[in-house]
This record gives C-alpha cells, structure tokens and sequence, in this order.
C-alpha cells in the first residue's frame, strides 16, 4: 500500500527526505512556510558562503604583492549593494531549483505553517493541518510525518535586532552600506566566519567572545592560527565578555556592555549566539514527542521520535546542526520508515568546515578527546609552510593533522586549516569513513606539487613511527 508521508520544513532534512520517499514510490506532500531550500538555502549555509566567497577575492588580491604583481585595487570600490544582490539572487534561484526538482518528483508542496493535529494520540494514522499562506487551512492524514523545521537566530533580550544597526546574520544582506565598525556578538562558527569575512572587506571589526579563545569547540591549534591571522588583520578581540546589552547610540551607532560592564562603540551589531530550534507550536508535546530540556526533539540515530510513525530530523533535533547532517538524518528516516536497508547515522565520521580565512575542517576524534584520556591515538601535525605548493601560492600558515590507532594505524580523524580545507579534508573522511590507515593513506599518490601532499606525508610520518615502535 502507497505510505503517505507529510513532511514539515523544506529545508535540506525535509527536502531530501522527500527526494527518497518519491523515489521509493510514497505520496509524499512537503510543507514549508518561507521557501523550499529552507533556511538553509534562503538564509543561512548558502548566503553565508556566497558572501564568503565574494570576500575572498579580496583574499587572494592582498597575496598578489607578493607573487611579484600590482594590481591597483585602492581605487576601486567595493560596490557592497552588488555582493548582497548577488548572494540573494544565488539564494533564491537555488531554492527555485530545489522547488522545481521536487515538482519534477511528483512531490506537493504546500506554502504554509504546519502542525501536528492527532486528535487522539497512539494511533497509527496522524494528522497534520496547515495554515495556508494563502489563507485558510487544510488537514491531511497520513503514516508518516517527518518534522525538519529547523531553527532561528537566538536573540538575547538585551539587544533585539532591528534589521538596521542590530543584526543578525539574516539581515546582513539587507545593509545598503558597509559598517564602519561591526561588533560581533559571538565567536562560535557563525561569528567567526562573519569577522573573517568582514574583516578581508576591509572593515573594522570587534569580536565580543564569551570565552578565553574564540571557536572553543573547535581544534584548538586551529583555533589559535586563525586567532593570530584575524589579529594581525586588525581585529580587535574582547575576551571573557559575555554580552548584556546593544543598544543605539545617540550618534546612530550602537553601544555593546558585557556583564562585567566593558563597553565597545561600533557602527553596527551582529549578533551570532546560536541558534533555537522551531520546535514550539508545532503540537509536538499533545501528541507525545520526548523533547530536551533546549527544545529540541529527541531522536535515535535512524531518526525516530519517541512516538511511532513521527520521526524528525535536522537543526530541530540534537544531533548535530549541520547541512550534511540534516540531509543525511531525513534520508536514513525515509529509508526507515519504508522498510529499505539502512545504517543508522554516524556521527564519528562527520566532516565539518569553518569557511574563515584560512578555512578550518575537521573530521573524526578531536585532539581535545586525545588528550583527556578518552581516546587513545597518536597524532602528527605536519604544518604547510614547508609545502612547494604552499611556497609558490605564498601561503604562510595552515597544518595538516592526523589522528590514528596507535597499533593498527587506522586514521580515526584529522584536521586541515588551509585556504581550501573545506576540500581537503576529504581523503582523511574517506579514511575515517572506511576504517583505512595510515598506510593506505601515505601509499596513495597525491599530485606534486600540491597541499594534498603534506596529507600523505603527514601518514609517511605516522607510519615511520610505527616502524620505531
Ligand atoms: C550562518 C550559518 C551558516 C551555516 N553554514 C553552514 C555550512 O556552510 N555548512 C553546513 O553544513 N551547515 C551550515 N549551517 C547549518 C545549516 O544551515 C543547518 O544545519 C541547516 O539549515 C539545517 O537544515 P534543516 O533542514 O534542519 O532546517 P532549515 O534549513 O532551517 O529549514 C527548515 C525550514 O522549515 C521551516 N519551518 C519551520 N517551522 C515550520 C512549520 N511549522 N511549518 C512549515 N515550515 C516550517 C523553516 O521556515 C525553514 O524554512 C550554517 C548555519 C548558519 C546559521
Ligand atoms: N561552516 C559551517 O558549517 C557552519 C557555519 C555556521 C554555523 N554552523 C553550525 O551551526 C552551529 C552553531 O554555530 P553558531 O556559531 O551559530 O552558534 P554556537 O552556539 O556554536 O556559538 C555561539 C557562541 O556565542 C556565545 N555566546 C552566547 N551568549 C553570549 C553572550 N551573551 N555574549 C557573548 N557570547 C555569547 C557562546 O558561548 C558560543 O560560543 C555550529 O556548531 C555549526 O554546526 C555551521
């Protein structure tokens, strides 16, 4: 019999979910109440990196001097009203081609706020009603839903966005003019990616972090390189400073106060403290659904809920709120649900990238596991300063890491902050992700010249050492 699936949130959870239950033949209706892509697509993962990749043109032309080059870029404005047009534009064709891939799938879509609506909780059949953005409400039965709403920008109650002076990292791309002086409330991933990028447009920027190093739950070798590159490009870091409150000032700029009363001045605020998931109004309690104390829903690693038939996946669950992972969540939930074969999620072998100037990517065990006894593994840091590809791109920092069994040799994580670590990251996920070791690794060719060989050399040295051992 054709399973009917309703899913909630059109983001990447929710639209690749879809994509598989097409597949496999279930009538599948997707609703969404901003646009398909989600906020992924719309306003954050994709903007974000439009924006980043506009500002590191600016990156490789601060490198040219070196190379023996001189272009004349003083003179030339940036024209900051032609990056924000374009990274929207990117956002909004690429939601227009998830919206027109689904169609292609057979897939309904309905513009609107979902809700879950089992007038009698337990029962096989559910019920989800929709708000309809054009106006009334519809409400279907169905024997799945899958909830994939997502989350929204955490607002602090003393510094409440107003979309011009104080910002989130939604509203960035509504500024007509750059900020003299951004102050950037925050230093996890979303902070550090927005200061970097400011900061290589040539902006003042502050970076408010609550902690004693910024990216505290990233590598802390990576943390401390890009650290140093972000202050010697001038930012200005305020440690230990947890923010109360933004407020304007009488000038038209804005006034930051940490708890411990220190203050910064800038033209504009942005404020990246995390995010909340979606998860209120959707009547997720009324039908059962185990919820963390954060707010989001509990799932195991097949994606279902504490209630049968209801499995929810994505930045709504607590897992891990990357774009990957969503996909990955409502892709397993829909092999699940319809019986096909399945492995459940695992999060080991995730590979994640902080898009900054170097970029940071990580996969596997962390150092900070290494360390403190719960992992046991030998580690290698092989830094690129003295890579030929490195030299002759005029690249001076970045590293390669790798983490392995220390008697199998079998490669358990790493770490790469280089320009592209996003890319390179991905020999060492294939290794983590296949259980290769570190004689796999350094008996593949990599091209020379090219920072992919500081990969291989750094399983060269792992390697010697086993020999040693
Ligand atoms: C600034 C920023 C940059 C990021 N960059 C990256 C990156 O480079 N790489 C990466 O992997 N991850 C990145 N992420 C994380 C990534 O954006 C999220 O993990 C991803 O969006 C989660 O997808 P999702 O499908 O769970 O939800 P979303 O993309 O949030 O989509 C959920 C959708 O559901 C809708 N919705 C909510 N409630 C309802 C309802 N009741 N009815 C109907 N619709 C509803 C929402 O409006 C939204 O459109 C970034 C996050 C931020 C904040
Ligand atoms: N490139 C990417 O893949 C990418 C980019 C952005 C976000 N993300 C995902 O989103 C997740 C969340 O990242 P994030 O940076 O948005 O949030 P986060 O929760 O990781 O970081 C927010 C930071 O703000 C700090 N903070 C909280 N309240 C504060 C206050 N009052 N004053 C000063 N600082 C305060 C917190 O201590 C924390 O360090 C990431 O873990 C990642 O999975 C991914």
């Amino acid at each position: 019999m054709t399973k009917r699936i309703v899913i909630i949130g059109g983001g990447p959870a929710g639209y690749e979910a879809a994509l598989v239950g097409a597949k496999y033949g279930a009538e599948v209706t997707v609703v969404e109440d901003a646009g398909m892509g989600g906020s992924s697509v719309l306003y954050d993962c994709v903007p974000s990196k439009a924006f980043i990749a506009a500002t590191g043109v600016r990156t490789d032309m601060r490198r040219a001097d070196d190379m023996g080059l001189r272009p004349d870029f003083s003179s030339r404005k940036i024209d900051f009203t032609a990056v924000n047009d374009r990274v929207r534009h990117l956002a909004e064709s690429q939601s227009e081609d998830v919206r027109a891939q689904m169609e292609r799938e057979g897939i309904r879509m309905l513009q609107g706020r979902g809700r879950l609506d089992d007038y009698e909780p337990g029962r096989i059949t559910h019920y989800v009603t929709v708000e309809l953005l054009e106006g009334g409400e519809e409400t279907i039965e169905c024997d799945l839903v899958l909830v994939a709403t997502g989350a929204s920008p955490r607002i602090l109650p003393g510094a409440l966005p107003d979309g011009e002076r104080i910002l989130t990292w939604r509203q960035v791309y509504d500024l007509e003019e750059m900020p003299e002086h951004l102050v950037v409330v925050g230093s996890g991933v979303t902070g550090a990616e927005f200061v970097s990028a400011f900061t290589e447009l040539g902006v003042k920027v502050t970076m408010v972090a609550s902690r004693d190093r910024i990216l505290p739950h990233e590598d802390a070798d990576a943390a401390d390189a890009l650290e140093e590159v972000l202050l010697e490009r001038g930012v200005d870091v305020v440690k230990n400073a947890r923010c109360d409150l933004v407020e304007r000032t009488d000038d038209g700029g804005v006034r930051v106060v940490t708890s411990d009363g220190r203050e910064v001045i800038g033209s504009h605020a942005l404020i990246t403290v995390g995010s909340i998931p979606n998860t209120s109004d959707l009547g997720l309690e009324a039908v059962g659904v185990d919820m963390t104390q954060s707010g989001h829903i509990k799932v195991d690693r097949v994606s279902r809920t504490s209630v049968p038939g209801i499995y929810a996946a994505g930045d709504c669950t607590d897992l891990f709120p990357l774009a990957s992972v969503a996909a990955m969540q409502g892709r397993i939930a829909m092999y699940h649900a319809l019986g096909e074969g399945v492995s459940p999620i695992r999060l080991r072998t995730v590979a994640s990238a902080v898009f900054t100037r170097p970029e940071i990517a990580t996969v596997g065990v962390s150092q900070a596991q290494i360390e403190s006894g719960e992992v046991s593994a030998r580690v290698e840091v092989f830094p690129l300063a003295g890579n030929p590809r490195a030299k002759m791109r005029s690249l001076r920092r970045g590293f390669v890491k790798l983490f392995c069994r220390k008697n199998s040799g079998m490669i358990i994580g790493g770490v790469v902050v280089a320009p592209t670590a996003s890319e390179l990251i991905l020999p060492i996920a294939v290794c983590v992700s296949n259980q290769l070791t570190v004689a796999d690794l350094a008996s593949s060719f990599s091209v020379y010249p090219s920072l992919s060989g500081s990969i291989t050399e750094a399983a060269r040295q792992l390697m010697a050492h086993d020999d040693l051992d």
